[in-house]
């Protein structure tokens, strides 16, 4: 009996055995896994959860807020919380800064600190984007600033009027022959700032603001080269410009990359060989469109006489002439340079110039100010010099800035802690995104009364709201050592474009304009149908 009972017992206890070590291991296999995901997901929002911010939903995080809100979603998130927020794009937490003060202690008082900026998922599945200066990191970025702070000196950029009011007399050429038409003005300041950049930047003439049809595109390097070529080059670069989606409307890869991060690059692996894919289009536009922009920058390498014209040739000058490491400017770290030029110059510039035509197109008061001002530039068929642009049009500058606030194209600018760094009372550990919200500055009423109202004169320096305004509650071009390297580029860009176009032309909304515009949020604001307006002849 007691032998049976031994047995049982013996029994009993090598059953437990065998059924228990599976169902432990099973039990560790799935806690491990769960807490690896859970950790995976919520670890980003674990060392920052003490900054304020609205619940989450789980992998989409705030992306729905953006949805409901669109650009204004900052503006509503920092007056409910403040002017330190957190904003989780999917499963990434941001960090947002809406205050003037905070953005001078990320910008300039702690910005070795804080010297790079994150990298968000469009632009994780775009190499071409990230090797300009927007995007690398550290030394590299630092050295490569310096050597094109250095090649863009006041002079250079006075050397480029004629070329840039060339390109404005053609594009606005035959603009009075459109009377009663509508004509949509967000493109023609966009084939108009593409070009000039164009230009500018590789000594490339694309052509596209000419009234003509593209056919007519000439290169000035190489007439031989064909037209198709060109034209080509500009689809692919608007194609992989608009691809760079900042919601759900992006590639696959690149929604992943919002949601689920660690699977965006394999996926992108993937899925880039399957034909037919987004991923797959993305993917072959960029190779040719590095391929296109290798071939200007080994071409360009190769000539010997290449004269100082344009920014890709003063880049290759300043390297050959060993001021810069050619271990930094490597033929594919120039050609993303170039590229990004292009890239950044464009967009930006047209958004601004259309901003400025359609709100002055609003307020007659404020028109007809500005066409005192400029008719009052003598001789009036003289075109202005750098000096003129900068000390003869004060109104206009203040309508250019005006514009710029009302509608800030760049209205978030990211950077990245590099070290634990406390800003606004908070610890933020490494690597921790922290973004710029000037768009909200740009309409906080505490610096700028009535934001909404369309109003010049508050940038008046002799009025008393400019006075006592915080000295970066307005920094559409960004703060600091990392601010915009365009911004006198651009500045003089706009103002030689307005003064050519208010001396022959004013403009009205059109009819068929909604109202208010409705804008859409790329890697810069855009505006969703275009600006469409009349133009009448001055007489
Ligand atoms: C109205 C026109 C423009 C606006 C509003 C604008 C705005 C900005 C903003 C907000 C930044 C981020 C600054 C920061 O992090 O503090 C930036 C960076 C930059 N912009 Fe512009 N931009 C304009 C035109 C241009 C032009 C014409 C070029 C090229 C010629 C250009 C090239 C760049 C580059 C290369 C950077 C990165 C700088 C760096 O990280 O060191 N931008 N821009």
């Amino acid at each position: 009996m007691s032998f049976c009972l031994e047995t049982l017992q013996r029994f009993v206890r090598m059953e437990l055995l065998f059924t228990s070590v599976p169902a432990v291991s099973i039990f560790f296999t799935v806690w491990a896994i769960v807490t690896g995901v859970l950790g995976y997901m919520y670890g980003p929002y674990w060392g920052v959860r003490r900054v304020p911010g609205p619940p989450t939903i789980p992998f989409l995080g705030h992306l729905p807020l953006l949805a409901k809100y669109g650009p204004d979603v900052f503006s509503v998130l920092a007056k409910r919380y403040g002017p330190i927020f957190r904003f989780h794009m999917g499963r990434q937490p941001l960090i947002i800064v809406a205050d003037p003060e905070l953005c001078k202690e990320v910008g300039i008082k702690k910005f070795k600190d804080i010297p790079n900026r994150s990298i968000p998922s469009p632009i994780s599945a775009s190499p071409l984007h990230q090797k300009g200066l927007f995007f690398t990191r550290d030394a590299r970025w630092s050295t490569m600033r310096n050597t094109i702070l250095s090649v863009y000196q006041p002079s250079h950029l006075a050397r480029l009027i004629p070329t840039m009011q060339e390109f404005i007399e053609s594009a606005t050429e035959n603009l009075h022959s459109l009377n009663e038409e509508d004509i949509t003005f967000s493109n023609l300041s966009l084939k108009l700032a593409t070009d000039v950049i164009g230009q500018a930047a590789f000594g490339v003439n694309f052509g596209l603001s000419k009234p003509q049809s593209i056919s007519d595109v000439v290169n000035i390097d190489d007439n031989q080269n064909d037209d198709n070529e060109v034209s080509d080059f500009i689809n692919k670069h608007i194609y992989s410009t608009t691809q760079l989606k900042m919601d759900l409307s992006g590639s696959f890869s690149i929604i992943l990359g919002l949601l689920v991060p660690i699977l965006q690059e394999p996926f992108r692996q993937i899925l880039k060989r399957i034909p037919g894919t987004m991923d797959w289009k993305v993917e072959r536009n960029n190779q040719k469109l590095s391929g296109r922009l290798d071939e200007i920058v080994t071409k360009r390498m190769k000539t010997r006489e290449r004269g100082s014209k344009d920014f890709l040739t003063l880049i290759l000058n300043a390297r050959e002439s060993q001021t810069v490491s050619k271990n930094v400017f490597t033929p594919d770290y120039i050609s993303a340079v170039t590229y990004e030029h292009l890239l950044a110059g464009s967009a930006t510039t047209a958004f601004t110039l259309s901003s400025v035509v359609y709100l002055v197109a609003g307020h007659p008061e404020v028109e007809k100010k500005l066409l005192e001002e400029i008719d009052g530039f003598v001789p009036p068929d003289q075109m202005p010099g750098a000096d003129d642009l900068q000390n003869k049009f004060p109104y206009l500058e203040q309508v250019i800035k005006e514009a710029m606030r009302y509608y800030t194209v760049s209205p978030l600018v990211a950077r990245e802690t590099s070290k634990e760094v406390e800003i606004g009372g908070y610890l933020l550990p490494k690597g921790t995104w922290v973004w710029l919200a000037l768009g909200v500055l740009a309409k906080d009423p505490k610096n700028f009364p009535d934001p909404e109202k369309f109003r010049p004169e508050r940038f008046d320096p002799n009025c008393e709201e400019e006075k006592q305004r915080h000295p970066y509650a307005f920094i559409p071009f960004g703060i600091g050592p990392r601010s915009c390297i365009g911004q006198k580029f651009s500045i003089q860009e706009i103002k030689l474009s307005l003064i050519h176009l208010y001396r022959k032309y004013v403009f009205r909304h059109s009819p068929n304009v909604e109202k208010p515009l409705e804008l859409e949020y790329g890697i810069i604001l855009n505006f969703k149908h275009g600006v469409k307006l009349r133009v009448i002849k001055r007489t």
